[in-house]
């Protein structure tokens, strides 16, 4: 099953460093992982793809129950996932990026 199909759990337990550098790499796209947070910066054509962009993620935050922290650029969003509760990588993390990556469907080329 893809991270993205799968929904944010409470309280979920913080993972080992080595695992959340794995998932990373194997499931995500770009993502880096940095101590307790996960974070990709996006880069956008205009002020208004950054927006949607922006609506999109908190839409994703909004149904998942976990939140990101955003900063945001005319052309530019970075996302950073990290777990308060945790205060550490949790999978939800990975879920919401998973879910964040697959607002841009991968053309193959
Ligand atoms: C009760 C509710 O689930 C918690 O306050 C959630 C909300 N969103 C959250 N988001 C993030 N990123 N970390 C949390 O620990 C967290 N806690």
């Amino acid at each position: 099953m893809s991270l993205a199909t799968e929904r944010c759990i409470p309280n979920a337990p913080a993972m080992p460093v080595d695992e959340t550098v794995q998932l990373a790499s194997a499931q995500l796209d770009n993502w880096m992982v940095a101590g307790p947070q996960l974070e990709k910066t996006f880069q956008l054509g205009n002020f208004h793809d950054t927006m949607a962009l922006v609506n999109a993620i908190a839409w994703i935050a909004h149904s998942q129950d976990h939140h990101p922290d955003l900063e945001v650029g005319y052309n530019r969003c970075r996302v950073v996932w990290s777990t308060h509760s945790a205060g550490a990588l949790t999978r939800n993390d990975f879920i919401c990026a998973a879910r964040v990556d697959a607002l841009f469907p991968r053309t193959g080329f």
